[in-house]
């Protein structure tokens, strides 16, 4: 009886500590972006060794009355796989922070560098809306964010200069580094022998500077609202022009669409793909859209992916939720999607 009421107690406090780490998973995010803000990352890297703590405190623009406090927002993050320790050179005794792969990806001057995304999103501008997403779902409102800012995402990003500056930085940078791995990768064929491309939802147009780069001969386009292609100056095969996706695209070769379609509901998407499809033809041949999205695998067993990715997935499909009126979807919901919009076939690649 006994060892039953031991087991009986070890499961409740399981159970509770499960619930206290969801409760403070923000603290988390919230430590991270800090850390961020305060140059942590960039204090470390320019040490250039193991950084003892009184240095990175000497180092940061916090006032001294915070000195003690920077430790503990250390000791989170290190145990959060954010930064490590290791001893100081010619020290047996004493030890300084080091970065670790995913801090690299958080240095300003990595090109690579997470960090326009990161202060985007755990900016309250788009953390504010989640506060709302049970009043959503009692309400016929379409989107969360429109509940808290009483407009669509695009129309607030359009009179909000600020917030269009760092949502379009944001996408920038993982344009940026999704195309180096798209382009020194596997997938660079897939633009070969492509004589025109558009961009469509291109945003500043990283990804598509990337591709006119790497194929000088191939004509490359950025469509995307006007209001954020506005002021951009293209090259000689690069240029920009601005309009609704939802009215129509220019016509081209090729249609690369990143991060679009999982904005969208399946009939906007619908509208988007026949309006792809009427771009690629009306050039009197076949062509092609290229979809840079995530596909849901949430079946490991079946070749879906580990646990942390499988989260990260449902991460971004509450994203949608929250943010826009689209979602994540598995692959049968993208067939249905193709198919529907009058495609004949599709390959999937898996990359990331
Ligand atoms: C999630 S962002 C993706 C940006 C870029 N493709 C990337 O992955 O870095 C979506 C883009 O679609 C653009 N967009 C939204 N509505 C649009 C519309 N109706 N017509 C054209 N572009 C639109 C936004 O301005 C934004 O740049």
């Amino acid at each position: 009886m006994e060892f039953q009421s031991e087991m009986q107690a070890a499961k409740l406090l399981k159970a509770q500590s499960h619930i206290w780490n969801h409760i403070f998973n923000f603290i988390n995010s919230m430590s991270l972006k800090c850390a961020v803000e305060l140059g942590i990352p960039d204090a470390i890297h320019n040490y250039g060794q193991p950084m003892p703590l009184s240095q990175l405190i000497a180092s940061l623009p916090i006032h001294p009355s915070k000195s003690s406090s920077i430790q503990r927002l250390m000791r989170i993050l290190i145990h959060s796989g954010f930064f490590g320790t290791k001893n100081v050179a010619n020290d047996d005794a004493e030890v300084g922070y080091v970065l670790t792969d995913s801090s690299m990806l958080l240095l300003k001057d990595n090109p690579l560098s997470v960090t326009p995304f990161l202060l985007v999103m755990l900016d309250p501008m788009l953390t504010k809306p989640w506060h709302k997403l049970s009043t959503w779902f009692q309400s016929n409102n379409p989107i969360p964010f429109e509940t808290e800012h009483g407009e669509v995402f695009w129309a607030y990003a359009c009179h909000e200069p600020k917030f269009n500056e760092i949502f379009n930085d944001a996408m920038a940078s993982d344009a940026r580094l999704v195309s180096k791995l798209l382009l020194d990768d596997k997938c660079k064929g897939v633009f070969e022998g492509l004589e025109s491309l558009v961009d469509v939802g291109g945003g500043t147009g990283i990804f598509a500077k990337a591709i006119a780069k790497s194929f000088p001969q191939l004509d490359c386009t950025v469509f995307d609202l006007p209001h954020v292609v506005a002021d951009l100056e293209g090259s000689d095969n690069l240029k920009y022009i601005g309009g609704d996706m939802l009215e129509a695209i220019p016509p081209s070769n090729a249609i690369l669409l990143k991060w679009i379609l999982h904005d969208w509901n399946d009939e906007e998407c619908l509208n988007i793909l026949k309006n792809c499809k009427e771009a690629i033809t009306s050039k009197g041949k076949g062509g092609k859209v290229i979809i840079i999205d995530m596909i849901i695998m949430e079946d490991e067993k079946k070749g879906g992916g580990d646990d942390k990715s499988v989260e990260t997935q449902l991460f971004f499909d509450m994203l949608m939720m929250v943010l826009q009126t689209g979602k994540e979807r598995d692959e049968k919901e993208w067939a249905k999607l193709i198919v529907s919009a009058g495609f004949s076939n599709y390959k999937i690649t898996p990359i990331l």
